[in-house]
C-alpha cells in the first residue's frame, strides 16, 4: 500500500529523516521513537501533506509527490483519514455537525452512518453538544468518527493518546486496534504500551529507521471505486445554514460592515451631497425669486447703470451685436428657457371689448417662473402674461390661457439716432401665465414686487412689432434662463468671450457656485473618508473572519474539499451576506432617498470583493501550517 524509498528530509542543516525506506501493507502499524526522531515528519509525508523531500513515496503505486490538487482532494475525501494531535475539529460546531463535514462530498445518505458511528463510539448523548465543551477523550472519539465517515482505506493518527489519561488512552488504543481489523491504521506514538497483538512497528532514531518489525497483513480494499463528488449547491446551503447558526456573530459583523460601506459609498456617488449643498441656492431662489438666474441679452444698454455712479458723464449708451445668439441658445441643453423681451410702452390689452391699461414700471422684464401653461411658441403669435395682469383682468390662469387678445402700445425707434415713438398693435393667443415677482432684501426683511408690464411675446410677434415700428435692426432682446448656476457661469463666460456683455447677477451666482463647491468638497471628503473606512472595515472584518477560519478551511481540505468546493461554500455564504446587506441597503436607500440600485450594486461589489478575499485566504491555507500536526506545529 505505502512504499517509501530513500526518504531524506532536511530542515535547515538538520536532517529530520535520513534515507528511510519502508513499506506498509495493511493492518496495524506503529511508528515509534524518541521526541524529535522524525515520526511526525514521516507521517506528514505518508499523508501527502508534505511533498518537499528527497526520495520517493508511493501509495498504491502512485507517487505522492505527483498528485494533482484534485487527486489529493479525492484521496482525503475517500481513502485517507487523518487524526492529528490537535483533533482538528471545528470548535463552534456540534459533535454531529463535525462528523458530517466529510459527508457533504458524498452522494449516500449520511444519517444512518452517523447514528451508527455515534453509537459505536459511545458519543450519541453528546451529538448536539459543541465540541469545544468536550473532554480530550471525547474529542478524540469525534475526530476518529469523522474520519470514518469517509469510509477510508487508511487511518493515520498522530499521537492519538498524547493528551489523554491512561484509561482513556487505553480505550482509544483498543478502538484503533478494532478499526485496524477492517482498515490500514498507521499510528505515530511515544506510548509503546499501546503496541499489542498483530502489528508492524517502525522505530526511528534521529531520523534513521533503526528497527523494523513487519507483520505482513495484506490491505483490504474498501470500496476502491469510490469517487469524490464536488460540493453541491444543496450541500453548500446546508453547510451555510450550520455556519450561520454557529458563527452568526462573524457573519453579522460582515453584513453590518458591508451595509455601512455600501450605504456610505451610495451616498457619496448619489446626488445626495450636491442636493444638500444646493440648499443655500434654493434658499436664495425662495427669497429673491428665480429671476436671479436670468441672463439678459440686449443689443444696447447704459454702462454704469446700477452701479450708483450714473452721473450724466459716466453713463453712456453701449451697443453690441447680439445677432445669431437667439438661434444659438434656443436649442442648448444647458438652457431651461429663452424668453423674449417686449420693449413696449403705453400698453393696453383688450379683453371682451374692455381695455386694460398696463402700468409701466420701467424695470421690466422680470421673469421668475411659469406658473401655468407654457412659454410661447416662437413660430406662432403667442404671448405669456404676468399673473398680476391676469388678476387685474379678473380672470383665472385657466380662463385666460388659450384666449386670443388684442394688444396696443408703442415702440421707440432709434434707427435715426433720435427716439421716434411708433404705435404698434398685435393679436396674440395667451400660451401661459408667469410669475413676474422679485424679492429685495432690506434690513433683513424681504420685500416682493410684481411687474404687470413683464409680457413675453413670441419671436413671431416681435418681428411683427419691429416691422410696424419700421426698425431695421433685426436683433431682439431676450432672457436666457440656464438650468443651473454652473451653466449660468459657463454661458456667461462664453458670451463675454464672444464680446457680448450679458446683464445679470453674475457675482451673486459666482458666490453661490463657490460656496456650493466648498460645501460639496467638504461633505465629499467626509463621506469619502467614511466610505473608505467602511470598505476597509468590511475588508478587515472579512480578512479577520477568513484568518479566524483558517483552521476550518484546513479541516475542509483534509476532509477532501478541493479549493473549488471551498470557493462554492464561500460563494453561498457571501450570497447570503449580499442578500442581507442588499436588503438593508435598499431600506437605507429608501430612507435616505438615494437610488436603490446604487446601494444594491455597491453591496454586491463589496460582497464580491469580500468573497474574492476569502477565497484567496482559503486557497492559500496549508493544512501543514494551519493545523497542529506534531510537536513543531
Ligand atoms: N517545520 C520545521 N522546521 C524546522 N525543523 C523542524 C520542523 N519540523 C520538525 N523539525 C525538526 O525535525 C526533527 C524531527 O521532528 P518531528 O516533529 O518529526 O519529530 P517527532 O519524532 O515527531 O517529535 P515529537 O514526538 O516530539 O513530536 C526535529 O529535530 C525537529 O526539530
Amino acid at each position: 500500500m505505502f512504499e517509501l524509498k530513500n526518504i531524506t528530509k532536511i530542515f535547515g542543516n538538520e536532517a529530520a529523516l535520513r534515507d528511510v525506506s519502508l513499506s506498509i501493507s495493511g493492518g496495524m502499524n506503529y511508528i515509534i521513537g524518541a521526541s524529535g526522531s522524525g515520526k511526525t515528519t514521516l507521517l506528514r509525508i505518508l499523508s501527502a501533506m508534505d511533498t518537499q523531500y528527497e526520495g520517493e513515496a508511493f501509495y498504491h503505486g502512485k507517487n505522492l509527490k505527483e498528485l494533482t490538487h484534485q487527486e489529493r482532494a479525492r484521496l482525503y475525501a475517500t481513502e485517507l483519514g487523518f487524526i492529528a494531535q490537535g483533533f482538528h475539529l471545528i470548535d463552534e460546531l456540534t459533535v454531529r455537525e463535525n462528523i458530517l463535514v466529510p459527508s457533504y462530498l458524498k452522494s449516500d445518505d449520511p444519517e444512518r452512518k452517523l447514528d451508527m458511528l455515534l453509537r459505536k463510539f459511545k458519543i450519541e448523548k453528546l451529538a448536539d453538544q459543541k465540541v469545544s465543551t468536550l473532554s480530550g477523550g471525547q474529542k478524540q472519539r469525534v475526530a476518529i468518527a469523522r474520519e470514518l465517515m469517509k469510509d477510508p482505506q487508511v487511518l493515520i493518527a498522530d499521537e492519538p493518546t498524547a493528551a489523554l489519561d491512561a484509561k482513556t488512552a487505553r480505550e482509544i488504543g483498543e478502538l484503533l486496534t478494532t478499526i485496524a481489523k477492517e482498515r490500514t491504521v498507521v499510528v505515530v506514538t511515544h506510548d509503546t504500551s499501546l503496541i499489542r497483538g498483530k502489528c508492524s512497528v517502525f522505530e526511528l532514531d534521529k531520523g534513521v529507521l533503526c528497527k523494523c518489525k513487519v507483520t505482513d497483513t495484506p490491505s483490504k480494499a474498501i470500496n476502491p471505486s469510490k469517487q469524490k463528488k464536488s460540493l453541491s449547491l444543496r450541500s453548500a446551503l446546508r453547510m451555510t445554514g450550520v455556519t450561520c447558526k454557529r458563527q452568526a456573530g462573524k457573519l453579522l459583523s460582515l453584513v453590518v460592515a458591508t451595509t455601512i460601506a455600501a450605504s456610505c459609498l451610495a451616498v457619496n456617488f448619489s446626488g445626495m451631497l450636491s442636493g444638500s449643498s444646493n440648499q443655500a441656492f434654493q434658499e436664495l431662489l425662495e427669497k429673491q425669486g428665480n429671476s436671479v438666474m436670468n441672463l439678459m441679452i440686449v443689443s444696447s444698454f447704459m454702462n454704469a447703470s446700477g452701479t450708483g455712479q450714473e452721473t450724466p458723464d459716466a453713463v453712456q449708451q453701449v451697443s453690441q451685436d447680439i445677432s445669431g445668439l437667439l438661434e444659438k441658445y434656443q436649442d442648448d441643453s444647458r438652457v431651461e428657457a429663452i424668453i423674449m423681451d417686449a420693449p413696449m410702452d403705453d400698453m393696453v390689452v383688450t379683453l371682451d371689448g374692455k381695455d386694460f391699461i398696463i402700468e409701466s414700471t420701467g424695470q421690466a422684464p422680470v421673469y421668475n417662473k411659469m406658473i401655468a401653461g407654457k412659454i410661447s411658441d416662437n413660430s406662432k403669435h403667442e404671448i405669456v402674461l404676468p399673473q398680476i395682469l391676469v388678476k387685474k383682468m379678473g380672470c383665472t390662469n385657466e380662463e385666460i390661457i388659450g384666449q386670443k387678445l388684442d394688444f396696443m402700445g408703442s415702440v421707440i425707434n432709434w434707427d435715426s439716432g433720435k427716439p421716434v415713438t411708433m404705435p404698434v398693435s398685435f393679436t396674440a393667443v395667451i400660451s401661459g401665465v408667469a410669475d413676474t415677482s422679485y424679492g429685495m432684501e432690506f434690513e433683513g426683511e424681504v420685500m416682493t414686487f410684481e411687474h404687470e408690464d413683464s409680457l413675453f411675446p413670441s419671436l413671431a410677434i416681435m418681428r411683427d412689432i419691429y416691422e410696424q415700428a419700421g426698425k431695421e435692426d433685426p436683433s431682439f432682446n431676450f432672457i436666457i434662463r440656464p438650468d443651473s448656476p454652473e451653466h449660468y457661469l459657463e454661458i456667461y463666460e462664453e458670451l463675454m468671450g464672444a464680446g457680448v456683455v450679458p446683464l445679470g447677477q453674475v457675482e451673486l451666482i459666482r458666490d453661490i457656485v463657490g460656496l456650493k463647491g466648498a460645501a460639496l468638497a467638504q461633505a465629499g471628503i467626509s463621506y469619502t473618508l467614511i466610505a473608505v473606512l467602511s470598505v476597509l472595515a468590511a475588508l478587515s472584518v472579512c480578512l479577520l473572519c477568513g484568518l479566524m477560519r483558517k483552521k476550518e478551511y484546513a479541516v475542509y481540505q483534509l476532509s477532501g474539499y478541493a479549493k473549488f468546493d471551498i470557493a462554492v461554500l464561500s460563494a453561498v455564504e457571501y450570497t447570503g451576506v449580499f442578500l442581507l446587506s442588499g436588503f438593508i441597503s435598499v431600506v437605507a436607500a429608501w430612507i435616505l432617498s438615494i437610488p436603490v440600485w446604487l446601494g444594491l450594486a455597491l453591496s454586491l461589489g463589496v460582497s464580491v470583493v469580500c468573497f474574492a478575499e476569502t477565497s484567496l485566504i482559503s486557497s492559500l491555507v496549508n493544512p501543514l501550517t494551519a493545523l497542529k500536526t506534531g510537536g513543531r506545529g
